[in-house]
């Protein structure tokens, strides 16, 4: 790999909406600075830096207190960068982290101590080599008190994940609701099942995310304002309203030829949470459970 690629929008427009106060972006990355962090020599895709200091300058220009940084797949194992962009932010972030399930109970202990709160598990093949899931079991069996884990898989796979998911010992939260064909509607098949797994344990929870990847034009979807997103995801939100979270997903990895407004995306909030008690729970109470529940 050569060039480096850039991902997101250099002037992201002010959204409309503004998010309630102490709004949680929980879903969000770091990308280096590559000088001080090297990405992985397994990475998938090599990105421009986008470190701490713009991540918290979009944090502020977008209207939100707090970010979950989930550690992304170009830095592999190695969440230093993740952790020091958690040690930057004056309490203001936790992260999710990926780790070689061989961790000592020390180095997780320590992660704990850095505000690591989960682990995040790939099951993507554009983006991991593999995905071992007595590996990945063994690990979630002994994470410290009060973490979770985190799944990113695609809507074709979600039969063959489901004994995975049953048998993890923690609360699971889904990446972008496993990617559904946002295309399909509330009802579609995709939906369908996403909403059989919910109901399959009442400690799994998803994060509302993603409308510039799951309806982008160059997967034949609507592209912004992201119609079929929200059309598919509003009924989802107002029936699961407790274990639903929301983030930017910025620095948008991969869609570099779809570049995305972030305040465009920070619009979607009012379409898929139409009130404030749903925008509440999305955007502060329920992040806050999970991320920083001693504060509650
Ligand atoms: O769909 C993706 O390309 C993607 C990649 C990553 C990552 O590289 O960690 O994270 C995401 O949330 C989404």
């Amino acid at each position: 790999m050569s060039d480096r690629i850039v991902s997101w929008h250099s002037a992201p427009s002010k959204p409309a909406f503004t998010p309630p106060a102490g709004a949680v972006d929980a879903h969000c990355h770091v990308f280096g600075p590559m000088a001080e962090f090297p990405f992985s020599a397994k990475a998938k895709y090599l990105p421009e830096d986008a470190g701490p200091d713009m991540l918290f300058a979009l944090r502020d220009h977008l209207g939100f207190s707090r970010n979950v940084i989930v550690q992304a797949s170009c830095h592999g194992t190695d969440n230093a960068a993740t952790v020091d962009a958690i040690a930057k932010s004056n309490g203001k972030a936790r992260g999710v982290a990926v780790v070689d399930p061989d961790i000592s109970a020390e180095d997780l202990a320590a992660l704990h101590d850095a505000g690591i709160r989960g682990i995040r598990f790939n099951f993507l093949k554009r983006l991991v080599d593999n995905a071992p899931k007595d590996k990945f079991l063994e690990v979630a069996a002994r994470l410290p008190e009060g973490w979770h884990v985190v799944i990113y898989f695609e809507a074709d796979i979600l039969e063959e994940m489901r004994p995975f998911i049953a048998a993890i010992p923690v609360p699971v939260v889904i990446d972008h609701m496993g990617r559904p064909d946002v295309r399909q509607g509330p009802d579609g098949a995709d939906m369908q099942a996403f909403r059989a797994l919910l109901d399959s344990r009442d400690d799994i929870w998803f994060k509302a995310t993603c409308p510039e990847r799951l309806d982008a034009k160059k997967e034949g979807g609507m592209g912004d304002p992201w119609d079929n997103f929200a059309a598919a995801v509003t009924p989802l939100v107002a029936d699961y309203p407790d274990r639903v979270i929301w983030g930017t997903d910025w620095p948008h990895p991969n869609m570099q030829d779809e570049i995305a407004d972030d305040g465009h995306i920070v619009d979607m909030i009012p379409r898929i949470a139409p009130t404030a008690e749903l925008q509440q729970k999305l955007l502060v109470t329920n992040p806050m459970r999970l991320y920083w529940p001693e504060e509650l």
